[in-house]
């Protein structure tokens, strides 16, 4: 479903890039861009629509297969050894690594040269510009959401042309939803603070970049090409392609041709560097037959991670690493309200916190936490060790139990659950009849992809706390009855005493 969907959303968000608009002047051969009224942050602007602000005239759209061969044509001819896969259209991800030949389980794929990974420590055609942004000290990701910027707006001057060329015109992300469509389809989820969160660094690193480096150096940077439409892309496409290379000391980088993999929840195979061929590779966890399309793991992450910086969510119940985050807070009207937070904040935690559930369980550290949101006055020597527990950052991660209270706080953990569970109720249940009143095509066909991501999402989201709900309402009745069986067999031996 989703699929069908994203197809309909990419081709009619953005206007295709017109290959008759002029150079930028001041700058050699920089794609020249219209220049657009003052800028907005998506967040802030509810009224604004995706498909007016991305003008990104570079890219491509990724329902269709433009640029992929000229891409792989010119990797071959940059070092890419002969591949076992080629670039197709395929049912996830819309264009994929395709099985060229059978593939055995346990063999090593791909051997990307470090030649044509984008690092940060990468060659600037500009060079003036990137000796700029190091002298000003600007850190890796910034650094190199600027760097693609600019290479991409010196269009075939860049030697990155043909990679830029066959990157997505926008990046599937939460990056591109405006701030009323994160309140109307992501309000029971936490993902939308999430989303909210990473908006708002996004466009804080933009303005920081702005006023410290862009403004002081206007031929470098002009404002038609290093704005926030062009940012959004450039970390949209870093959010969804970057890799982190373990055997590199962790570098980061984007690996053209590798980027082209999509991910699966049913394997557990990652891109690294390996030393001894000096190349990025995976190893595969399971075979593949000519003409099928081969996957990796983007990590283990939520379905919720998965649509923060990939914009997909993975069918209800595939994902073993699905997770939803629960959001316990300690109540204004706690009679140790100020002592509780205040030991919560001497171990980096606040009066609200969210922890992840799964479908097998909770971390010990909410646990503790609801300990803390339910312990009475005279537990306050107790707050100490209760907030050390819930901060993952406490060395003995040992499960505590304080049995005089334990079922007060599972309680208040069903009640924190089945108010969430309601929350996403509600969602699902009004986006059956959620009113889609739009005033064109594209606007519905956006609308209807958002809701449907929505949907899943929150189905999956929802599905985890059905289970944590059960589970806590099979251990109060067993502490209950228990609780019931005690007392019976005092009452019969008090009665034997009379
Ligand atoms: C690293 S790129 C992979 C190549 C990408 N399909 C392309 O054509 O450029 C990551 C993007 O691929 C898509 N993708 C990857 N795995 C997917 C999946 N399991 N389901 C749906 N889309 C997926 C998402 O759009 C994601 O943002």
């Amino acid at each position: 479903m989703a699929e069908a969907c994203s197809r309909i959303l990419q081709t009619t968000l953005i206007p295709p890039f017109s290959p008759t608009q002029k150079p930028y002047s001041s700058y050699g051969q920089r794609a020249f861009f219209p220049r657009h009224a003052p800028v907005h942050c998506s967040v802030s602007t509810g009224s604004r629509t995706a498909a007016e602000g991305q003008k990104i005239p570079w890219g491509c759209d990724v329902d269709s297969l433009e640029n992929a061969s000229a891409l792989q044509q010119w990797l071959s001819d940059s070092g890419l050894p002969p591949q076992k896969m080629a670039i197709q259209r395929v049912k996830v991800g819309e264009r994929g690594l395709v099985a060229l030949k059978n593939i055995r389980k346990g063999e090593k794929l791909l051997f990307v040269p470090p030649s044509l990974f984008i690092t940060a420590d990468s060659e600037w055609s500009c060079t003036e510009a990137g000796k700029i942004l190091r002298q000003n000290g600007v850190p890796d990701w910034p650094l190199l959401a600027t760097y693609l910027i600019s290479e991409a707006s010196l269009m075939k001057s860049s030697r990155w042309s043909n990679y830029i060329a066959a990157l997505p015109r926008q990046p599937y992300s939460l990056l591109y939803w405006t701030r009323a469509e994160l309140d109307r389809y992501l309000e029971a989820s936490q993902i939308r603070e999430r989303a909210l969160e990473r908006i708002t660094n996004v466009v804080g690193t933009y303005n920081d970049l702005r006023l410290r480096i862009f403004s002081k150096h206007p031929y470098l940077f002009p404002e038609e090409v290093f704005n926030l439409e062009t940012f959004t892309w450039s970390f949209g496409i870093i959010f969804s392609r970057l890799v982190r290379l373990p055997s590199m000391d962790n570098r980061v980088a984007l690996v053209p041709w590798a980027d082209m993999l999509n991910h699966s929840c049913d394997v557990e195979t990652f891109l690294d560097y390996d030393k001894s061929s000096q190349g990025v590779v995976f190893t595969t966890d399971r075979q593949y037959q000519l003409g099928e399309q081969v996957f990796i793991s983007y990590g283990r992450k939520s379905n919720g991670e998965l649509l923060l910086s990939y914009g997909f969510v993975p069918r209800e119940g595939t994902n073993p690493s699905d997770s939803v985050e629960l959001s316990l807070s300690i109540k204004k009207s706690d009679k140790c309200h100020k002592e509780k937070v205040e030991a919560l904040k001497k171990h980096g935690l606040s009066s609200s916190q969210c922890f992840p559930i799964r479908i097998t369980g909770w971390p010990v550290e909410l646990m503790a936490y609801a300990y803390l949101a339910v312990s009475p006055p005279s537990m306050s020597r107790q707050f100490e060790e209760m907030a050390a527990a819930a901060s993952n950052k406490s060395n003995a991660k040992k499960e505590i139990r304080y049995p005089e209270i334990e079922e007060k706080a599972l309680q208040f953990l069903l009640d924190t659950c089945e108010s969430s569970i309601s929350k996403y109720t509600k969602f699902l249940q009004g986006s059956e009849s959620m009113d889609l009143d739009v005033t064109s095509p594209k606007q519905l066909n956006r609308r209807v992809f958002l809701k449907q991501l929505a949907v899943d999402l929150c189905t999956s989201e929802r599905r985890i706390l059905f289970r944590s709900q059960y589970i806590l309402r099979r251990r109060l009745r067993d502490i209950r009855s228990g609780e019931l069986r005690a007392l019976r067999i005092f009452d019969g031996v008090r009665k034997l005493f009379k």
